[in-house]
């Protein structure tokens, strides 16, 4: 049990964690802090935090555990507006997309106490933003990548397992070059295309008649296309390398599957087809089971 959850931005992601740790009885109250007061007062007033703090630094001030909830860009600013109150004994964790850059700033700026932060990213969201989509199911069932460090304190990192474990999430440690690698091609890409796909269609004379006419398949492949702008700025731009490597492997992919269009070679395309087909149908979200 927490006496006290520092929550420092208090959206979607925050928000639904402070709800699930209240569920769960995990914690005894919750201080917030965004960068917009109204966000904060939004939160107080949904129930979602206790006390509204003025600054992140008022946030985490007797705080034992301390969530990290804003875009990947703002981790640096926010641990340097801590770092005064870290000590040893508060358990920090993120939920940022990526995790090398998330993890250089923690270095950079925690310094001693970097043992005190765990960086974590859970497998869950929406592609609507804010308070107001808080969820407290969100994260029930779903993975946590936790990518702890040679310095993150042993004991640090089991608390955030436990945390995480106690709100039903399935935990997997892995090397936070792993991750970056894994959600380049399994998270980023995907959005990446979503936005392209939607931009492409939109950039024609006869993009509003196309879109009246698009269907559940539009709509179910675009839906991430919907997501925060800023927030997917920083992601895009923090794993550039990883990303662009796949964006690479995408490239060629479709090139491959052009020229088999273009040749009409109608085996080839359907066994192209017939591979995805059955990936895809086979595939299920989490870790393989048996
Ligand atoms: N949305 C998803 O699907 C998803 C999934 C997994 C991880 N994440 C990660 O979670 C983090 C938060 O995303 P979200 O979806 O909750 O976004 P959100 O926009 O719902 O919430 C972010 C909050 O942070 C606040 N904020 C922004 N800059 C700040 C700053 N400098 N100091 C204090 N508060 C600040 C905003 O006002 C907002 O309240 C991001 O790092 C994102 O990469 C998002
Ligand atoms: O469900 C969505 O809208 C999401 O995009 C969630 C999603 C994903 O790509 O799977 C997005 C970003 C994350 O860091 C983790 C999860």
């Amino acid at each position: 049990m927490f006496e006290q959850l520092g929550l420092i931005g208090c959206g979607l992601m925050g928000g639904s964690f402070a709800l699930a740790l209240k569920r769960a009885g995990l914690v005894k109250r919750v201080v917030g802090y965004s960068k917009s007061p109204s966000t904060t007062e939004r939160a107080r007033q949904m129930g979602v935090i206790d006390v509204e703090a003025p600054s992140a630094l008022l946030a985490v001030s007797g705080a034992d555990i301390v969530l990290l909830a804003v875009p990947v860009a703002a981790t640096e600013a926010t641990l340097k507006a801590i770092r005064h109150l870290v000590s040893k004994d508060m358990l920090i964790m993120d939920v940022g997309s990526t995790k090398r850059d998330v993890i250089d700033a923690g270095r950079r700026v925690l310094r001693d106490h970097v043992g005190s932060f765990v960086p974590c990213h859970p497998i869950a969201g929406k592609e609507v933003s804010g308070v107001e989509n808080a969820d407290v199911d969100l994260y029930v069932g779903k993975q946590v990548i936790v990518t702890p460090i040679d310095r993150t304190q042993p004991e640090q990192l089991q608390r955030a397992v436990d945390v995480w474990q106690k709100l039903q999430c399935n935990v997997v440690q892995m090397a936070p070059e792993a991750h970056d690698a894994a959600f380049a091609a399994v998270s980023h890409l995907p959005h990446l295309i979503a936005f392209a796909l939607v931009n492409g269609i939109a950039s024609q004379t006869r993009a509003e008649d196309f879109l009246t006419l698009a269907g559940p398949g539009f709509r179910d492949f675009t839906r991430i296309a919907a997501s925060e702008p800023k927030m997917w700025r920083d992601i895009l731009l923090a794993n550039r390398q990883e990303l662009l490597e796949q964006s690479q492997v995408f490239q060629r992919t479709l090139k491959a599957m052009e020229a088999m269009i273009e040749a009409g070679n109608a085996d080839a395309l359907e066994g192209f087809i017939t591979q995805a087909s059955q990936l895809r149908a086979n595939w299920r979200m989490g870790p393989k089971k048996g």
